[in-house]
């Protein structure tokens, strides 16, 4: 069984060994004599897709089949706990780039600082995260796991070299890292050209995940009542999240651009597979423009493959129904990867309009661009001509870590010249353990890991207390939860009213409360 399981993994790594050096050749080509148009004339979109698929600038390392070097460093395990239970996957968004094979911090010492010139604000963002102060320890999950075989896997408590130093509040915010697709979304609308407003969504809806590819840590699991706030005037947006349930874990988030508000809660229901895990999102994500018109769809399937043998690495699959409340949906199609299919990431799907009539045709994939094809394909040239560009992604930062950050995401755990003083003390920020992580104090972060996971153990009982989250509230019949405003205005006057010093030392009256029933 278990030879024939690695003989097959064998054949598949030449495959995947022949099919990468046909797309090196193919980048070779592409790169000789394409920039940005297809050449060529087709006969139908199966031609142009595949095609298009060659033309991509992805990498497909994720499936190739390196082993984990099995570096034993025994870890001492938690006992199941109570915090674990949704913590193995507690993500609730993100985003990603490149793959990097080794798990090596290659870093100058210099702190490169962009400076963004808009005219708005001058914000200057790092474009990298600190060097490491400890050398990173090699510890890899398959020893992790053999010790627990027959446990549930997601009540057990990994040490924190299995993070990436981002909460998952933070990892909601990634989301949105390409949001001038709603700006523009907005303006089209409003300028009365429906189908491009409708067409910017949707490549909106698969930007989101463009920073998931590459990223195999595990993000931290907030406490209870954590936040995280984003201003990012020169995106001209504010973020603004919360964790507002332990049990279930539940993420609430809100968000404000140039003539649209999106918000969404985030659930997450994962089974556990043996190799895989699947991820299932519950919940809806709303997108209201100003001028009343709103979207609404839900996360696909995201599926986490490689967790015993191989590169962790993960893939979405499902359809995507984005419902409109006036003259546009979108259906899109995340296709499932497959042996034969040697094409990856794939993404296409329709506009319709009221009628059920398919107007567009869009196409693309989640970690490269999404193209759209105007009007009926039938009636249209066969070749690239047709295509328009909605979407690519940013390129990779030059120096990509172990956690395959983007460059949007090394900017979320920055405190930048005078914000720690304006945060409010649950701001996910402040974390010790995420922050030493993020410094790479690895003993450090475990220990601070260990103390905030007593308090997140309590959280169960706090809840059933009656404890409410500070700044959203559940609404409607489906109870989602929206934001409540006022965080913004207790930022200007300074007062953070009813938030507890989260991750503080713990108040004895409450470990007592909790430790005597
Ligand atoms: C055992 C550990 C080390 C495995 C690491 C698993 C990593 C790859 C997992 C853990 C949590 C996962 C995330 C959980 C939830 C979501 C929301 C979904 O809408 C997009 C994918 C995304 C963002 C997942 C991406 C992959 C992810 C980050």
């Amino acid at each position: 069984m278990l030879s024939e399981f690695s003989e097959i993994k064998g054949q598949l790594k030449n495959l995947c060994e022949e099919r990468s050096n046909l797309l090196d050749t193919l980048r070779q080509l592409e790169a000789a004599n394409i920039e940005g148009e297809a050449s060529g004339v087709h006969d139908g979109e199966f031609q142009l897709m595949k095609q298009f698929s060659s033309l991509g600038r992805g990498k497909y390392s994720e499936y190739s089949t390196t082993e984990s070097s099995d570096d034993i460093e025994k870890q001492e395990l938690d006992e199941a706990s109570d915090e674990e239970e949704a913590n193995y996957l507690d993500a609730n968004e993100c985003f990603s780039e490149h793959h990097t094979s080794g798990g090596s911090v290659v870093g100058d010492n210099m702190e490169n600082k962009t400076i963004d010139a808009s005219a708005q604000a001058q914000v200057v963002r790092r474009t990298k995260l600190p060097d490491p102060v400890e050398k990173e320890k090699g510890v890899s999950l398959w020893a992790m796991i053999k010790d627990n075989v027959g446990k549930d896997l997601t009540r057990v408590c990994l040490p924190v070299y299995f993070n990436e130093p981002i909460s998952s509040l933070q990892k909601c915010f990634e989301d949105l890292e390409y949001s001038y697709l709603l700006d523009r979304a907005y303006e089209h609308g409003k300028s009365g050209n429906s189908l491009l407003r409708i067409l910017n969504v949707a490549a909106f809806a698969v930007s989101g995940y463009a920073s998931t590819e590459g990223r195999n840590c595990k993000p931290f699991n907030p406490l209870l009542g954590e936040t995280y706030e984003a201003d990012f005037p020169e995106k001209g947006i504010r973020f603004f999240s919360e964790k507002v349930s332990h049990h279930p874990t539940l993420i609430a988030c809100h968000c404000e651009g140039r003539g649209w508000k999106f918000w969404a809660d985030s659930n997450l229901k994962s089974k556990f597979w043996g190799r895989s895990i699947q991820v299932d999102p519950v919940g809806t994500l709303t997108l209201e423009f100003d001028d009343g018109e709103i979207f609404q769809w839900s996360k696909v399937t995201t599926s986490i493959y490689n967790l015993i043998l191989g590169k962790i690495y993960c893939d979405h699959h499902g359809t995507m129904h984005i419902r409109g409340n006036r003259q546009y949906s979108c259906k899109l199609k995340y296709k499932e990867p497959s042996i034969i299919e040697r094409n990856p990431h794939q993404v296409h799907g329709f506009v319709e309009d009221v009628s059920g009539k398919k107007v567009t045709t869009l196409f693309g994939k989640w970690n490269e661009s999404m193209y759209y094809i105007n009007g009926e394909w039938a009636s249209k040239p066969k070749d690239s001509s047709v295509l328009s560009l909605l979407w690519t992604r940013n390129n990779p930062p030059p120096n990509l870590t172990r956690y395959n950050l983007s460059s949007f995401a090394i900017t979320l755990n920055e405190l930048t010249p005078g914000l720690k003083e304006m945060l409010p003390p649950t701001d996910s920020r402040l974390r010790p353990d995420q922050r030493h992580l993020e410094n790479g104090e690895y003993d450090k972060a475990n220990a601070e890991k260990l103390r905030l996971e007593t308090r997140q153990r309590m959280s169960r009982k706090l809840q059933e207390n009656g404890w409410k989250p500070r700044w959203f509230q559940r609404e409607g019949e489906d109870g989602t939860f929206r934001y409540m405003g006022g965080y913004w205005e207790a930022r200007e006057m300074a007062t953070w009213d009813g938030c507890p010093n989260i991750f503080g030392e713990i108040d004895q009256d409450l470990l007592n409360s909790f430790e005597g029933s």
